[in-house]
């Protein structure tokens, strides 16, 4: 079977992750990356064998600087069969209708808002309501880390509500311009926070409150969630729960994963490539379930790296390339190396 042709338009934090995955799938061919800054970037980009394009009106600046492109975003539209919109939030929209114009299916992230593409996905929540549509859009990665959890929990009883409290991180580790430095800020400071709302737009369904504050660091956000239970669960229920979920890692506080830090420090180790942690880091010791029906748990997200796989997911989906979540989830789980169950 031929394989899917992809372009990634926008190559930043998230772009350059995705562009690089596409690139490890073996029914999927990377045909190009848009950048808009002849910078540094665009440069690790054509050194590292990625066919690079710019928006028309750009091309004479990479010309310029000496950096070699392939030609304009839609040159490189009009050989693709799906396009990953990796642009800044609320850019992708803009884009929207040059995608269609060349009849091109979309990716958009969870900086878009929900009514840019025909769904809001999570592979493991609602894959086949993806199944063939012409646009979809990933969940932002606070969502994507809370929608792994509570699917995988939802496996065992249905859920009757859900409350979170998400730490977030103040920016980046490449953003220099934003804070704060040293402050905790409710964000926002009126409830709920956009999380719950991001949420139910995969489970309309669920009843999910959440509130977020914004921390100094860089490295990852931490959720405290509280979830009620239809039905009694016990303690090992969950951690099994959890620990047969793919894309699900299961950290243990007393063998020294007690932080963010010791999470990155241990990515580090095992020599994973910008120290990323595409899976959803749940803090085995911070399991606990209160009077059958009610379910606790600490789970870290690495902002930068967990919507890879679900874009990934997700290309196969619009496509039809896989009819299952479980099959993408084999394929894109082994390609990228992803683990699950406890940290050994
Ligand atoms: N960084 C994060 O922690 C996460 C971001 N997201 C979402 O992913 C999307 C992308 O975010 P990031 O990768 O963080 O942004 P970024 O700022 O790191 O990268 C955006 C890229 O798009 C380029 N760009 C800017 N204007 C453009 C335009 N008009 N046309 C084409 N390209 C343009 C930029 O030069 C840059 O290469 C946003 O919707 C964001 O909300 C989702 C999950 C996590
Ligand atoms: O999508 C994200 O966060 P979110 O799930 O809190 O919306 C990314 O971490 C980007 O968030 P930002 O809007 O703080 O750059």
């Amino acid at each position: 079977m031929a394989r899917i042709r992809v372009a990634v338009n926008g190559f930043g934090t998230i772009g350059k992750r995705v562009a690089e995955a596409i690139s490890k799938q073996p029914d999927m061919e990377l045909a190009g990356v848009v950048k808009t800054k002849p910078d540094y970037v665009a440069k690790y980009a054509v050194s590292s064998g990625i066919p690079l394009y710019a928006p028309s009106d750009r091309l004479d600046a990479f010309r310029e600087k000496g950096i070699p492109v392939e030609g304009s975003l839609e040159d490189l539209l009009e050989k693709v069969d799906v396009v990953v919109d990796a642009t800044p939030g609320g850019v992708g929209k803009e884009y929207k209708h040059v995608y269609e114009r060349f009849g091109v299916k979309a990716i958009f992230q969870g900086g878009e808002k929900p009514e840019v593409a025909e769904v809001s996905f999570n592979t493991f929540c609602n894959y086949e309501e993806a199944l063939g549509k012409k646009s979809v859009r990933v969940v932002s990665c606070n969502t994507t880390g809370l929608l792994r959890s509570i699917c995988a929990l939802s496996k065992i009883a249905k859920i009757k509500k859900v409350r979170a409290t998400i730490v977030r991180r103040a920016s980046d580790p490449k953003e220099v311009k934003r804070g704060p430095v040293n402050a905790i800020v409710p964000n926002p400071a009126k409830l709920p926070s956009h999380h719950a709302v991001d949420v139910k737009t995969v489970l309309p369904s669920l009843d999910i409150a959440t509130t977020a504050v914004v921390v100094p660091t860089t490295l990852m956000h931490v959720h405290i969630v509280f979830a009620e239970l239809e039905e009694e669960v016990t303690r090992d229920d969950v951690v099994s729960a959890l620990e047969q979920t793919p894309r699900i890692l299961l950290a243990d506080a007393g063998l020294g994963l007690a932080s963010t830090a010791d999470l990155v420090e241990y990515a580090r180790d095992l020599g994973r490539k910008r120290y990323d942690i595409p899976e959803l880091v749940v803090w085995l010791d911070s399991v606990a379930v209160l009077g059958g029906r009610e379910v606790i748990w600490m789970q870290a997200v690495h902002q930068e790296s967990i919507v890879v796989p679900e874009n990934i997911d997700a290309i196969r989906a619009v496509m039809e390339a896989a009819k299952s979540a479980e099959e993408t989830i084999r394929i894109t789980d082994r390609t990228l190396g992803l683990m699950s169950g406890r940290i050994p």
